[in-house]
């Protein structure tokens, strides 16, 4: 019988469903199963172990699980040297500090002697001295942004994405510890026989990711321009150009990052492409 990875994804909570999304954007289609703790894929050998993003991290380092998915600004906390495999794209966000709106502050040396609120003590502890400061340090674990409205903190370190709820709490950021996303992490122990398995695990991911970021465009131009048009299309080796039955006229056919698409969209009308069309990608093997 083939040996199954184990996978730890989050069990509820922000990283569930996009870690979720991302094994089924693979291919691989869980079994259905009432076991809150545990699912099964029906078409690779891969378990899925539902645990808390916080403790995660451990049971990598523990080989407890081959491999998991979680916060990366958990590696920082927990003190763990793991190889990241993958950067997977979502729950980006930094670990910041704050303080009250209406408080100056104009260098990290402001904090000295503070008292500061967080639910991150190690990351804290290791920045504070890191940066040589001396502060007060209080661990909570959740609502540290109300903190300083109690007159438990003067400042908070905590995780900030949208900036919503420092905002409804009265606070501004002052500074980034770190920033984070979501990860792919492996751990040391893994069995040589499980490798082969994980690398393709890691090789289905990348594609779904690569994919992700590009888009697949097609659109006419004018033969006289194309030399003009290649330039601003480059594609994965060059775009793929067929004649269209209007003669003096070709199909041309090329992927973009999303992020390029808008800035070159007018050089390419300029240089008179037209019926341009911009489709998703499911997969990208580069
Ligand atoms: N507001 C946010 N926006 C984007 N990513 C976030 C945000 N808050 C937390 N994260 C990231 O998502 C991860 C999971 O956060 P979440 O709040 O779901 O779980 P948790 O409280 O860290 O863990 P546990 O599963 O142990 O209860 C965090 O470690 C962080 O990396
Ligand atoms: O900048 P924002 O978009 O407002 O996000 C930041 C908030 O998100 C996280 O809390 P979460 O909602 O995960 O609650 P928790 O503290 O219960 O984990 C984090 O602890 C912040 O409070
Ligand atoms: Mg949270």
């Amino acid at each position: 019988m083939t040996k199954r990875l184990k996978i730890a994804v989050q069990k509820s909570g922000r990283l569930h469903e996009d870690s979720l999304q991302i094994l089924q954007d693979a291919g691989i289609v869980l079994e259905k199963s009432k076991d809150q703790l545990k699912a099964t894929a029906k078409n690779f050998p891969l378990d899925i172990l539902y645990l808390r993003n916080g403790d995660i991290p451990q049971y990598v380092n523990d080989g407890v699980v081959d491999v998991g998915i979680f916060g990366e600004n958990l590696l920082v906390e927990k003190r763990l040297n793991l190889p990241i495999l993958l950067q997977l794209g979502f729950s980006k966000c930094s670990l910041c500090v704050a303080i009250p709106k209406e408080q100056n502050f104009t260098e990290l040396k402001d904090l000295n002697t503070k008292k500061i609120a967080t639910s991150y003590p190690n990351t804290v502890q290791d920045f504070l001295k890191k940066e040589n400061l001396t502060a007060d340090l209080h661990t909570i674990s959740g609502s540290v942004e109300i903190a300083p409205n109690i007159g438990l903190a003067d400042a908070v370190v905590d995780i900030v994405s949208s900036g919503n709820t420092l905002f409804k709490n009265n606070l501004k950021p002052v500074y980034t510890i770190l920033k984070s996303e979501a990860v792919l992490v492996a751990s040391p122990s893994i069995p040589s026989i499980l490798q082969a398995t994980l690398n393709q695990l890691v090789f289905r991911i990348e594609s779904v990711l690569n994919a992700r970021n590009y888009k697949y465009i097609l659109l006419n131009a004018p033969n006289k321009n194309i030399d003009q048009i290649v330039a601003l299309l480059p594609g994965m080796k060059s775009p793929t150009l067929l004649p269209l039955a209007q003669e003096g006229w070709s199909s041309l056919h090329s992927v973009i990052a999303e992020e390029d698409f808008w800035n070159v969209i007018n050089d390419l009308k300029k240089a008179g492409a037209e019926g341009i069309l911009v489709s998703s990608i499911e997969k990208m093997v580069r």
